[in-house]
């Protein structure tokens, strides 16, 4: 556990150094290679986020920023510190927000403090990040009583309590209707300008890729490798007619081998 995830107080945001990593797996006798020779750094607080076709090796990549599986090749370091395992100090958000159905929203939240013995000095954390995703109202309710996009607020409580200096971000709008998503990337673009992490954020959405990050990398087909990059230097809130948005939006779809409409 890093020393980081001891502290009780706001996150500080940390760097994440992906350096010529390159994955496979072995299926059946057969090597499938899914990333090839990735390289990308985010400086702390950077909003990086990452399209590619579908199966390219996107949430690969996160779970091995994540510490969950090793790369075949190459390293992954956050603030300078190899990535050997999980750690609080970096969390996934899915796209399923997998809570636990059994117990209340601030019992859900408070699962990873509980499980590394921090809920008696941190319990507070708890009513503030309910209220940093605006659900203070529902701390008493269960799972099934709370709407998608309202468990998928929870689901981001539950990682913020943690005060993670990095969030990786497994398309967490990805199930939510067209309305939903469009609040809730709101919400998240204020929890990211106030709370205080690094973000890398994987979305099969260019729009919401453009709303959201400050930079885009973009990876080819299976076996990932970076295509290209793309910095948003506009003001938030950003605005879909905006000239420079169309264009950003067409040179990204072109560079993912779609015909912008
Ligand atoms: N544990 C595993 N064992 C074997 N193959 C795997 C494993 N995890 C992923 N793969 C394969 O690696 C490839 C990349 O998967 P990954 O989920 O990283 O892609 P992705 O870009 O996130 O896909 P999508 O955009 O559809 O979510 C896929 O073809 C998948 O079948």
């Amino acid at each position: 556990m890093s020393a980081l995830a001891q502290t009780d107080g706001p996150a500080r945001a940390l760097s994440l150094d992906i350096r010529s990593v390159s994955h496979h797996y072995d299926i059946a006798g057969t090597r499938f290679d899914v990333l090839d020779d990735i390289s990308l750094s985010l400086t702390p607080g950077e909003f990086v986020a990452l399209l590619g076709p579908s199966g390219c090796g996107k949430s690969t990549l996160l779970r091995l920023a994540a510490g969950l599986e090793h790369p075949r090749q190459g390293t992954l370091l956050e603030d300078g510190n190899q990535i050997e395992a999980p750690d609080p100090s970096r969390l996934l958000v899915f796209q399923d927000p997998t809570l636990f159905p059994w117990r209340t929203v601030r019992r859900n939240v408070a699962t990873g403090l509980e499980a590394r013995g921090l809920l008696p000095q941190r319990a507070h954390r708890i009513d503030e990040a309910l209220s940093l995703v605006r659900l203070e109202d529902f701390a008493d309710a269960y799972p099934r009583q709370l709407s998608g996009g309202m468990a998928q607020r929870v689901a981001l409580a539950r990682a913020l309590v943690n005060d993670p200096g990095l969030l990786l971000l497994d398309e967490p709008f990805g199930k939510l209707d067209s309305l939903t998503r469009l609040s809730l990337q709101t919400e998240f673009l204020r929890l990211w300008q106030t709370a205080g992490f690094t973000a890398l954020l994987v979305t099969h959405d260019v729009e919401e890729a453009l709303l959201l990050a400050g930079r885009i990398v973009v990876l080819s087909d299976r076996p990932a490798r970076v295509l290209a990059e793309f910095r948003i230097t506009a003001d938030y809130p950003r605005h879909r007619d905006d000239p420079d948005f169309v264009r950003l939006r067409r040179d990204i779809l072109h560079e993912l081998g779609v015909q912008s409409v």
